[in-house]
């Protein structure tokens, strides 16, 4: 922990050394400029970042909003002679406001659809760039003169101006204060990343149901990532439109939001070394192609990288050879290209397409994520060794949220739910007391995750009422009736695939935070204290579920019986009145389904209410104080388990298929 800690704080040193010491290196104005050219587009791709990396939307639109952050910039300057530095602050909102309206579908479609949309919205802003001649000066663009350090003309001419504020800014300085607005995103979007906000954009990408199921409302949290998004792809393009001096609708095309998505996918995704190196590599290809000498020596360097790798997968990894030498033998034709062409002008496209596809294909990671698994696989201490974090040990691992609650605390009134001609549920009548367990049952279809997920606001009922706490739960969004204290789990696991078993825990803890985006944002002193003490909670819960040991492996990687615990223990962290528990024995060995079953008996010991679906008559008529049996979407009997097991219709429609397959 302290060698990644160490290592983390003097690559952030040198990263910001290597910055104060370019310009003194780097002396020449052309390559000075398109240094300042990759600090604005490092800007905007970690904003891409979020909304591509983490909620995992595909946007083609965000050259748009880089062009709307440099035409507010212009035409502030043009139109009301607003300078540089309100420009900034004021690029960032109007851009932000476009965030909202890009968000906006990003609700409805996901995927090819959304990429589709983004496309429309690029296009859309473009044509009105071109065509709003009187806002914008249309396809002539706008030309802008350097900034001035500081700018006070806006006082008015008769108040004396100092020297400074006559002083336009040159080269050098023009690309410090890009480098400051760099390495200051890099700190909010880290502090934004590694909270509750960031946990909660890949949680909607990995699991929008789930999500929701959570209490993170995936509506709200979308809106969030696009606007964070947006905000900074405004910020960059003002700080572009000040750099170029000049800027015309023809700069944000469709091709240009096509190279961001590639230097987000080249560099790396989900990080933020990732969308700086993809910067760098769409800033210095086009030179790169224009210089041959330099291209053969990177193409040979490559080469040599594949060949050594290609020797120690053939050494260690005998079975997949042929595999492995598809990548050295690429990359060696690649060098012996390289080496044959005289001009490479010609071939531009091609050799930008050809290193695309590798990349895709080879390290779907990116750079960033290829070395990553190197350096784990080199130097395995620097990347497994995570915070110990110790569990609350003063609070009760499982609390509910309104212990207490006397009568009945769910009432199911009369529910029908129509799918076209088909009833799922047919005038279904439960109530559940506080305090107890209570068994769902019935064959296959019979209905049972239908009312789930009629609980859970997945689905609004057709016809009748769902009560808890008194309180009418229909049209009630999923993420509301989570924040009312009904926790789920999912017959087909519904876990956040990326996130590590703590972090899928912390998810679940998302209500304990208080603190509001400009904290967060700020890294105040209460967004670290709710941070450590939800840590401390969820590992309580991991280890209630026997998972702590397991707290920092990837969710995807749990074998599928420790994925069910882990949901539960989720599921806890609302510190839920009511759990729904969906068939939560499924596929699980008979000494995981005795563990499973004193889980539950805690759980309900600590004071929850728990409707449990489960086809393990066993654990159904072991635990549960009352059960009720669907068949067709019908209730056909309720009562003590003794009473429904003799019942002659249960065992007709349910039973004496479960002793069938028993046998
Ligand atoms: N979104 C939907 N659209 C159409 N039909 C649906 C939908 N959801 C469920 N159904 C149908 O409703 C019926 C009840 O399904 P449900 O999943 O609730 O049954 P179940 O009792 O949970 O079964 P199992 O034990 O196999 O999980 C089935 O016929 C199913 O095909």
């Amino acid at each position: 922990m302290l060698a990644r800690r160490l290592l983390s704080s003097t690559g952030s040193l040198i990263g910001l050394a290597v910055l104060v010491v370019l310009p003194f290196v780097v002396t020449s104005p052309y390559y000075l400029h398109l240094l300042v050219t990759i600090a604005i587009f490092s800007i905007l791709l970690l904003g891409l970042d979020v909304v591509f990396g983490y909620t995992g939307e595909v946007s083609i639109g965000h050259a748009a909003l880089f062009g709307i952050g440099a035409y507010t910039a212009g035409c502030l300057a043009m139109h009301f002679g607003i300078g540089f530095w309100p420009a900034l602050p004021l690029a960032i909102i109007v851009a932000s406001v476009f965030g909202v309206v890009l968000a906006l579908p990003a609700l409805r479609v996901t995927g090819p659809y959304l990429a589709m949309v983004t496309l429309a919205f690029g296009t859309i802003v473009q044509i009105l760039i071109n065509e709003m001649t009187d806002l914008t000066n249309g396809p002539l663009g706008i030309k802008l003169t350097t900034p001035l350090f500081i700018d006070l003309r806006w006082l008015g001419d008769s108040i004396p101006l100092f020297d400074m504020s006559l002083k336009r800014m040159k080269e050098v300085e023009y690309y410090y204060i890009a480098a400051i607005a760099l390495v200051l995103t890099l700190i909010i979007i880290n502090r934004i990343l590694a909270s509750h906000l960031g946990r909660a954009f890949e949680a909607l990408r990995d699991s929008p149901i789930a999500s929701d199921c959570m209490g993170v409302s995936v509506y709200k949290h979308k809106v969030l990532a696009f606007v964070v998004s947006a905000g900074l792809a405004g910020l960059a393009g003002a700080l572009f439109a000040y750099s170029e001096q000049y800027i015309a609708p023809n700069n944000f095309g469709f091709e240009l939001s096509v190279q961001f998505l590639l230097a987000v996918t080249v560099g790396g995704r989900k990080s933020r070394l990732g969308p700086i190196l993809g910067a760098v590599i769409i800033v210095f290809l086009p030179n790169l192609l224009s210089d041959i000498e330099l291209f053969r020596y990177i193409a040979g360097g490559i080469a040599l990288v594949a060949v050594i790798a290609g020797a120690r997968a053939f050494v260690k990894d005998p079975e997949n050879r042929v595999r492995n030498a598809i990548p050295v033998v690429l990359c060696l034709a690649f060098f012996v290209f390289s080496l044959l062409l005289q001009k490479i002008t010609d071939y531009k496209l091609a050799v930008f397409g050809v290193m695309i596809l590798f990349v895709v294909y080879y390290l779907p990671d990116g750079i960033v994520g290829f070395l990553k698994r190197a350096v784990a696989q080199l130097w395995p201490s620097l990347v497994q060794t995570h915070a110990v974090i110790h569990a609350d040990t003063h609070g009760k691992a499982v609390t509910a949220s309104h212990e207490g609650h006397s009568g009945v605390l769910l009432h199911v009134d009369n529910v029908v739910m129509q799918f076209g001609g088909l009833r799922a549920l047919d005038q279904v009548s439960i109530e559940v007391k506080p305090g107890t367990i209570h068994g769902l049952i019935g064959p296959n279809g019979s209905g049972k995750s239908t009312m789930m997920n009629v609980l859970t606001g997945i689905y609004v009922p057709t016809a009748g009422a769902v009560r808890f706490k008194g309180q009418e739960m229909a049209g009630k969004t999923s993420s509301d009736i989570a924040g009312d204290g009904i926790a789920r789990t999912f017959q087909n696991v519904q876990l956040f695939a990326e996130l590590t078993l703590i972090e899928n825990v912390l998810v679940g803890l998302h209500h304990t935070y208080q603190a509001t985006f400009a904290e967060v944002a700020l890294g105040l002193p209460r967004i670290r204290r709710e941070e450590k003490a939800a840590r401390e909670r969820a590992m309580s819960l991991l280890h209630f579920v026997g998972l702590a040991d397991l707290a920092n492996e990837e969710a995807r990687n749990l074998p599928y019986g420790k994925q069910r615990l882990l949901e539960i223990a989720r599921a806890l962290a609302l510190d839920p009145a009511l759990l729904l528990l969906d068939e939560p024995a499924a596929g699980l060995t008979a000494p995981d389904i005795k563990h499973l079953v004193e889980i539950i008996r805690k759980v309900r010991h600590a004071g929850l209410t728990i409707v449990l679906i489960e086809h393990h008559m066993d654990v159904v008529m072991g635990l549960c104080d009352t059960v009720t049996v669907l068949d067709f979407g019908q209730k056909i009997a309720e009562g003590k388990p003794a009473e429904v097991q003799a019942n002659e219709r249960v065992i007709e429609a349910y039973l004496g298929g479960v002793a069938t397959a028993a046998e």
